[in-house]
């Protein structure tokens, strides 16, 4: 098919070549013909992946709608399972709820992994760059042509957040009425846009990125696992790490589990193992070591070498021999942990736990998500001002200062945020820190501040849901108008609508062989 036809294409499904769509179950996908990015781009026939839960009444007044966070999914019941639910904090008997992806994201909105209409080809590297503001904006829609007329409340965590920010803002408190933000900012901070750029630049740095060009077969699989290893450890703490891995290693395998080419044959080979442990780039996918490698391994000592003193020590010739490595994904790790150079006792390991950690989280990654859309997504969160586009204030010198631009920022929240709103800020939070969710509480007028104690960093907002639910629970019943409060009967039942679900897997629970690592 030419593109000229491909566009005129109405059946043209464009998640037709995307991988990622079916990885959230039951999803709806709306597609909205035509919409006017903020960058002027438009795009056409765009997908919108969304989820709903409970049922819409008959005054389409009973919504609350739930924003997901950077890498999460409309499958709200997914990642905060314990929040909704019959009788849950989000009581599904009681309202109708919502999540949409975002846009970028590979989960079925329209992103790097969707067909642009005008060529029928993947958008990749070539998807424009979309903004919170414009997602909130195709997201209403969809809700709109559901029938929605009011929304009670908008609650997100992170870019969640941000989101939820950007509803309360554009539509007001007459269509928004209620805004739980939490572990967010009112504007992307220099350091959040720095860690999304050291992330890109890991993908970037992959051979195999290849400008965003590359096969979903053979992807930049090493630098998304590396941006997100990064990532992980802006969304933990110093002190989740030290209680839950301290200096713990993980079993080292003893040699006979080691492909040939993995087995040392002096200490120098040794050496350049463990020097070489993790490294993941596989230039060579059979499994072998480049020729000048393998050709420097088996060649006689140099002088160097030959003088370097018993530390050369050659290993005898009968190190074991192994069948030929199976095949390895490009996710897989080159090396393997030494049990110890020569096996000999060693004082030191080679993989400590939150190496092994970190490395799984790396590649649990990579069978869920796409480097364009972590790009696009990474990129969207940096334009994140919730107060971008708004003029200062009448006699307010309308300069680009910090200090300006600080002004805007406060005639955005005092006028334009003016429901009540729950924030909620993670005490450990150093991504987010609770000085921004401070001066998003201390600048909206009708908004409470709540700091929750916690260890887990950032990723408290997706973790402590008891403590999220008792506030965001307590908030709810504060603010849920009359004719949607719980019958007289059922409130006496208890506190049903602070009821916290029990943590359950979420889609991607299966454990890999950590001895891979
Ligand atoms: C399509 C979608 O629906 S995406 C939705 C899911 N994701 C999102 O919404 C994004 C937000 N979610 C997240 O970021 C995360 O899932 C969180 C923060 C909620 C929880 O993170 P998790 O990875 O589940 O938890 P945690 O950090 O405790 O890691 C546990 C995993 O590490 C493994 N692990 C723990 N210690 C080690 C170690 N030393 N070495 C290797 N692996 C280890 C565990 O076996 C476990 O594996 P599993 O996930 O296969 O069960
Ligand atoms: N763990 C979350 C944190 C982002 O705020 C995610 O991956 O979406």
């Amino acid at each position: 098919m030419v593109a000229s036809d491909v566009s005129r294409d109405s059946n043209l499904d464009p998640n037709r070549d995307n991988p990622l769509v079916h990885v959230v179950r039951d999803q709806h996908i709306h597609v909205l013909p035509a919409y006017t990015l903020e960058c002027g781009a438009t795009l056409t026939r765009v997908p919108i992946a969304y989820k709903t839960w409970g049922t819409l009444n008959e005054r389409g007044d009973n919504v609350v709608v739930i924003c997901h966070a950077l890498t999460g999914s409309a499958d709200a019941a997914d990642w905060w399972g314990p929040l909704l639910g019959p009788g849950a904090v989000v009581d599904t008997d009681r309202f109708f709820v919502f999540c949409a992806n975002i846009t970028g994201s590979p989960y079925g909105s329209a992103s790097p992994l969707t067909l642009d209409p005008a060529t029928g080809q993947r958008y990749g590297p070539a998807f424009p760059l979309t903004t919170i503001r414009d997602d909130v904006h195709m997201h209403r829609a969809v809700l709109d042509a559901l029938g929605a007329r009011v929304v009670q409340f908008v609650i997100g965590g992170s870019l969640g957040g941000m989101q939820a920010l950007e509803w309360a803002s554009r539509f007001g408190p007459d269509y928004v009425r209620h805004v739980v933000p939490l572990a967010t900012s009112a504007r992307h901070s220099a350091w959040g846009i720095s860690w999304g750029e050291a992330q890109r630049q890991s993908i970037y740095a992959d051979p195999r990125y290849c400008d965003g060009h590359y096969a979903l077969d053979a992807p930049p699989a090493t630098g998304l696992a590396a941006a997100r290893m990064t990532a992980l450890l802006t969304y933990r703490s110093r002190a989740s790490f030290d209680t839950r891995f301290g200096r713990r290693t993980m079993p080292a395998l003893p040699y006979t589990a080691l492909a040939p080419h993995h087995v040392p044959r002096s200490d120098r080979d040794a050496a350049r193992l463990l020097h070489n442990e993790g490294h993941r780039v596989r230039l060579h996918p059979d499994g072998r070591r480049p020729p000048s490698v393998a050709a420097a391994a088996s060649s006689p000592p140099s002088a160097a070498t030959a003088n370097a003193g018993p530390a050369s020590t050659t290993l005898p010739a009968s190190a074991p021999s192994l069948p030929a490595p199976t095949a390895v994904s490009a996710a897989s790790s080159l090396a393997l942990p030494l049990a110890s150079p020569f096996a000999k006792p060693s004082a030191t390991p080679s993989v400590y736990s939150v190496q092994s950690y970190l490395r799984y989280q790396g590649d649990k990654f990579l069978s869920r998500f796409d480097a364009n859309c972590y790009i696009a997504i990474t990129r969207k969160m940096d334009t994140h001002d919730v107060s971008r586009g708004y003029a200062a204030p009448a006699g307010v010198a309308d300069d680009a200062t910090d200090a300006g631009r600080d002004r805007v920022l406060a005639e955005v929240l005092a006028t334009r945020l003016v429901q009540p709103a729950l924030v909620i800020g993670i005490e450990t939070d150093g991504l987010f820190a609770p000085e921004e969710q401070a001066v998003l509480a201390d600048g909206m007028p009708n908004a409470r501040l709540v700091v929750i104690p916690s260890a887990e960093g950032h990723d408290g907002f997706l973790l402590e849901f008891e403590q999220i639910g008792a506030h965001i629970g307590a908030f709810i019943d504060q603010y849920t108008p009359a004719h949607l409060q719980l019958a007289s009967a059922e409130a006496t039942d208890g506190p049903r609508s602070r009821k916290v679900g029990a943590v359950t897997a979420s889609t991607f629970g299966e454990a890999d062989d950590l001895l891979q690592w």
